[in-house]
């Protein structure tokens, strides 16, 4: 059985105080912790207040983006081995605006997925179309070729216990969410794209993520899709109000 997993990704908003204002606003309220994973990916400047802020709590920690080198000559980078000895839970990896802005390829997202792996930091990989692509009818040569790009050279464990998260480029930050239909279609892709690269158990256990607009209105219907086991939100996890009701989806 896949646990739902909630994870909000801030990108480049809230400062320090702002981080531990938010987890005292859903202290005590993760009430189903036990059937839904709620986490908060935060940039790097906010994780150890984040990681002191959540102790006690349910809540996990991700990070945004992370290098693929531990340590070394790598001015202004984040190593995945420092996130691991912070506590860092999950490393969100390939993010559509990284490989836009910071010229991210998918052979730096598979070496990242390397890193956080041998830390013992469970990655959460992005991948998704543009606009045009849908347009050009290439959705899914085009989502498949990402992830066996990121998933290269892992084993059939590391995949299984590993996150995928699909975000549709056009659906992200723009108020427009894929269709439940839409989304279950890509993600459904993506677990027979893993099925055929290593088994049907490991596609099976994978759990892949919908990210696009996600909010507290749409996330009941997209988490009823049976290929969609959680969200990876921005713009509705920067409040806790909206974050908890996300987390809540089955109340
Ligand atoms: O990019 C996203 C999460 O990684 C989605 O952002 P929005 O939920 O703001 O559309």
């Amino acid at each position: 059985m896949r646990k739902p997993i909630i994870a909000g990704n801030w990108k480049l908003n809230k400062n320090p105080k702002e981080t531990a204002e938010f987890v005292a606003g859903i202290k005590g309220k993760l009430a189903n912790a036990d059937q839904v994973e709620a986490v908060i990916g935060a940039p790097a400047v906010d994780l150890q207040t984040l990681i002191d802020a959540a102790k006690g709590t349910d809540l996990k920690v991700a990070s945004e983006n992370s290098y693929f080198e531990d340590a070394g000559a790598f001015t202004g980078e984040t190593s995945p081995k420092v996130l691991a000895e912070m506590g860092v839970d999950y490393g969100i990896i390939g993010h559509s605006e990284r490989r836009e802005y910071f010229n991210e390829t998918d052979e730096d997202i598979n070496k990242k997925a390397h890193a956080l792996i041998k830390n013992g930091v469970t990655p959460i990989i992005c991948c998704g179309e543009t606009l045009e692509t849908r347009k050009a009818g290439k959705v899914n040569e085009w989502v498949s070729g990402q992830i066996k790009a990121a998933l290269k050279d892992l084993s059939a464990a590391q995949v299984a216990a590993l996150v995928i998260a699909y975000e549709p480029i056009w659906a992200i930050g723009t108020g427009e969410t894929a269709t439940p239909e839409q989304a279950q279609e890509v993600c459904h892709l993506i677990r027979e794209t893993v099925a055929g690269l290593y088994d049907q158990t490991t596609a099976e256990n994978v759990r892949i993520q919908y990210g696009g607009s996600m909010k507290p209105a749409n996330v009941k219907e997209l988490m009823a899709q049976p290929d969609i086991d959680g969200g990876l939100v921005g713009g509705a996890s920067l409040q806790p109000d909206s974050f908890l009701e996300l987390v809540h989806y089955q109340d």
